[in-house]
């Protein structure tokens, strides 16, 4: 019978080398009934995968088993060479203390100044100083992350650099690195500090240092968009550059919910639970979606306590304050607040102006000043809505060959944010629209054709929803037929990239965008 890593074999030697190309980093991890998985380094390549090479990909396999197969594309960091390379020069045999450099994760620049060194508690644990956060002058203005040193000894009791057993015995080294499912660019580096996150930052920032001993559990909360997410990767990243195997889950509760009922339906308790409690950080987001789930509550319940017992951290976000989710149990908004609870508010002016430029400086576009404060007076509440303002203008310039000025800036946002209320645009206005303006109907939004015209039309349809409404990536991949969050979050990086390189794009997503919100303005 044909294993996978033979018939893997045979897709290698199937395909031209242009396509061959993109398999070079990747690797087929396990054939589960009719779906072989396969890992590659990064989202980029499993677009690449799911898209262009799927029929083929899919026709080799079925050849080579005799019977049915569909690919399923899992992204796995560790593939990629450089951040390999990385991982094993940080494996070297540590040296002595006095020798160490801090170890950096590759996303994240190192101190740009001597840092100070945190005080001790009496027991020699890392004590975190949130306060000094907020109290220090130099902390009034808007600001970037300066990364901290790193305390000489982990909370999992081993020297920094080293690679460390982990306090329950389970494996280390770059096991499960993929596992952890971190957005690279939601690091504590591109996270702008202001009034309205500065507490919530130092806090996530000292649940980091001190994993499972500064405050358990933290949650997070504030409105959509506000960079709860954000936060909660930033805390992953950092964790996993300072402790070296540090096993760390990012999962939203709809993912948790969703896995937790699979499980049940397939057997697999166990598994699930090893998934879920086999970790030194899990980090949870939107836990208001587990409102009135009473099985997923309970589940979660003894989650969080396995882990709390064993003094694993626990990061929660909330679009409310605990004590506002009603339709949770007792017990669950109890143990919230054994924790710290900050929150994040909408960032003023100065902040907002801060995020753009950032995020300018990161996405490589140029903009002068005068257009990032126009666009940062412009859309007040919403980071997500701000940042796809700043794509749309830029973008427009760019597919114009024009400079980006305030006229240019004007007439773009004059059609995006209309004067006086804002009408609320629901997931099926959007996807109404758009299937109307392509000829298509909504089961093809939701179908899985992947002609060229159709896959187009889905992606502005997922990217719309992102950016006009508040619905997170899982429950948009629901509404588009129960995809992958991934499937959403690919969509949008996608339309944002085709927007300034085609006009037609461009002038889809701009007319569909009008059309929504006349539509919505009509309810
Ligand atoms: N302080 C910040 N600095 C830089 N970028 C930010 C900041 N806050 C939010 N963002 C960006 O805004 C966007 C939305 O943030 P994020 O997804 O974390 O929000 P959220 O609060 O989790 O929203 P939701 O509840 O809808 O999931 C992201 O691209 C994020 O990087």
């Amino acid at each position: 019978m044909t294993d996978l890593g033979e018939a893997w074999a045979r897709v290698l030697a199937g395909l031209p080398p242009n396509q061959r190309a993109w398999l070079t980093n990747s690797r087929p991890v396990t054939l589960h009934e009719s779906t072989a998985i396969v890992a590659v380094p990064d989202d980029f390549t499993r677009g690449q995968l799911e898209t262009r090479l799927r029929p083929d990909l899919e026709r080799i396999l079925t050849e080579s088993f005799g019977r049915d197969i569909r690919i399923a594309v899992t992204v796995d960091p560790s593939l990629d060479p450089e951040l390999r390379e990385q991982q094993q020069a940080a494996q070297q045999p540590p040296q002595p203390y006095a020798q160490q450099q801090p170890q950096h994760h590759p996303q994240q620049q190192p101190p740009q100044q001597p840092a100070v060194r945190q005080p001790l508690n009496t027991d020699g644990a890392y004590q975190p100083t949130i306060q000094s956060a907020l109290t220090d002058p130099a902390n009034a203005a808007p600001q970037q992350f300066q990364q901290p040193a790193p305390q000489q000894q982990s909370p999992f009791g081993q020297p920094i650099g080293s690679v460390a057993p982990l306090p329950n015995g389970a494996p280390t080294a770059t096991e499960g690195q993929g596992e952890a499912r971190l957005n690279p660019k939601y690091t504590f580096e591109t996270f702008v500090i202001g009034s309205s996150n500065r507490f919530a930052h130092a806090a996530a920032v000292a649940v980091a240092e001190a994993p499972g001993k500064a405050y358990n559990p933290q949650l997070i909360y504030g409105d959509s968009g506000l960079g709860k997410t954000h936060l909660l990767h930033a805390i992953g990243h950092y964790v996993r550059s300072l402790y070296t195997g540090a096993r760390v889950r990012y999962v939203s509760s709809e993912e948790f919910t969703n896995d937790f009922i699979n499980a049940i339906r397939d057997d697999k308790a166990s598994q699930f639970q090893r998934r879920y409690r086999d970790v030194d950080v899990l980090l949870i987001d939107d836990i208001q979606f587990l409102e009135g789930k009473i099985q997923t509550q309970e589940e979660f319940f003894h989650t969080f306590n396995t882990l709390h017992n064993a003094n694993k951290q626990i990061v929660i976000s909330s679009d409310r304050a605990p004590k506002r989710l009603e339709a949770l149990e007792d017990r669950l908004r109890n143990r919230f607040e054994w924790g710290l609870i900050t929150d994040i508010q909408p960032p003023d002016l100065e902040t907002r102006i801060a995020i753009l430029r950032k995020k300018a400086a990161t996405e490589r576009l140029t903009a002068p000043p005068e257009v990032l404060e126009f666009i940062a007076s412009k859309v007040q509440t919403n980071i997500r809505e701000l940042e796809g303002a700043l794509i749309r203008v830029t973008a427009f310039a760019s597919l114009n060959r024009q400079p980006v000025d305030l006229s240019l800036a004007e007439i773009v946002l004059k059609d995006l944010i209309p004067e006086g209320s804002k009408p609320e645009v629901t997931a099926s206005m959007i996807m109404g629209q758009t299937a109307s303006y392509f000829g298509l109907s909504i089961d093809d939004l939701c179908g899985s054709s992947r002609s060229r015209v159709l896959v187009t039309a889905r992606q502005i349809a997922m990217y719309l929803c992102r950016e006009l409404t508040d619905l997170s990536l899982p429950k948009i991949g629901q509404q588009f037929g129960g995809r992958d969050h991934t499937t959403v979050m690919h969509a949008e990086r996608k339309i944002r990239q085709l927007m300034s390189e085609r006009r037609s794009v461009f002038n889809q997503v701009t007319e569909l965008t009008n059309r929504i919100k006349h539509q919505a303005k009509q309810q």
